[in-house]
């Protein structure tokens, strides 16, 4: 035995005695859960059809159940996000799902993805918006992600657009808090910065702090956060503003830390994909309905949601591409297609709009 052995407490020996016991337990418990999870699988493909493996409601409810059931000391978010780990694996037996995102690497599209659908789910960048679409709509993949609005910048434009010539529903919602942080390369002299590059809504969502602590340098827009940790790589007077991801990635320095402007700041991406999604319990419906452009329209676009009791989220409003002065309004409430009160609303508005797309019901964002 060494030295320090023989120096250890002896509580600490028997505690590590009982981790490894509950180790052991909690191993064992787990490879039950994956031989069920692979039961399943075999009910799913003998019921025929194209087999859905992935089911984003009943995801939903393991993890609030994990949630609910939690008495601490861990967090009910830490309990959850071990959950989506385990689901993950579980889910990785059966079939992996395949998921495309606006990359590169390193972006927070990246992080959320990997929120939604824990470590292993295979997923792959994508250039832009568009691809993304394209590549769900083609089934090259199961699941796409795309940002949709930012809480200090608002709404991402190219994603509303997308849903109007796409068919594609929306299957669930992830938010995630963004940290932004100012990083710079091995070869960069700290002192002689004058270029910072990032995406022109990080560059946004730090205009504040830039002003007063870079204020004469050059702010560059560049595709994203991660396209400006790379370039940052090569170059000793430029720095970038980019995630936690893109730091690791591409081993940078973070020489200023969580410089948002707002503490809160957040971004809420959507997992779009081609099944639409039954109840979970706990959902949300996106809605986009196109108004003729009158007096009072909006007024009694938003009425039936009123009366049948429904609570609207977000409420965004694009220029139509079909028309001059008509109106795309894109909106949010909590409750599924399916429920009874929401189905009301919706025919209600369906009957007085010009055009009406369900976009989706699904899961409220668990984590
Ligand atoms: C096991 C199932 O399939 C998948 C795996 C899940 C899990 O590990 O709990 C949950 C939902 C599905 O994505 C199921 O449908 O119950």
């Amino acid at each position: 035995m060494s030295e320090q052995s023989n120096n250890i407490d002896p509580r600490l020996l028997e505690l590590r005695d009982r981790i490894d016991e509950i180790d052991g337990d909690i191993a064992r418990l787990i490879s039950e859960r994956a031989e069920c999870a692979l039961k399943v699988a075999e009910v799913k493909k003998a019921t025929g059809g194209d087999a859905l493996f992935y089911r984003p409601e009943r995801e939903a409810q393991v993890l609030r159940k994990a949630m609910e059931r939690n008495q601490g000391p861990l967090t009910d978010e830490e309990m959850a996000r071990l959950f989506r780990e385990i689901m993950s694996a579980c889910l990785a037996l059966e079939e992996p799902v395949k998921v495309a995102y606006l990359g590169p690497e390193g972006t927070f599209t990246q992080q959320a993805a990997l929120k939604h659908f824990g470590n292993s789910a295979q997923c792959r960048p994508l250039a832009a918006i568009d691809e993304v679409f394209r590549e769900v709509e083609a089934g090259a993949v199961n699941y796409g992600v795309v940002p949709v609005e930012n809480s200090t910048e608002g709404v991402i434009n190219h994603t509303l657009d997308n849903f109007m010539t796409s068919n594609l529903v929306i299957c669930g919602e992830v938010e995630l808090r963004i940290h932004q942080h100012l990083m710079i390369s091995d070869i960069t002299r700290a002192d002689a910065i004058t270029r910072i590059y990032s995406h022109a809504q990080s560059l946004a969502q730090c205009r504040k702090w830039l002003d007063s602590h870079y204020p004469n340098v050059e702010r560059v827009a560049v595709a994203s956060n991660a396209e400006a940790a790379k370039r940052v790589k090569g170059e000793w007077n430029a720095a970038a503003i980019a995630g936690d991801m893109a730091a690791e990635l591409y081993g940078l320095k973070v020489l200023a830390e969580k410089i948002e402007d707002r503490p809160d700041n957040s971004t809420r991406f959507l997992i779009i994909g081609s099944q639409a999604v039954p109840a979970s319990g706990d959902d949300k419906t996106s809605l986009m309905v196109s108004m003729r452009n009158e007096p009072g329209a909006l007024h009694d676009l938003l009425e039936p949601f009123q009366r049948h009791k429904i609570d609207l989220t977000r409420v965004e409003t694009r220029p139509s591409q079909s028309g001059n002065w008509t109106y795309v309004f894109f909106i949010d409430f909590v409750g599924h297609r399916d429920s009874e009160n929401v189905a009301a609303a919706l025919k209600e508005v369906g009957a007085g709009a010009s055009d009406m797309k369900i976009l989706g019901s699904y899961p409220r964002g668990v984590l």
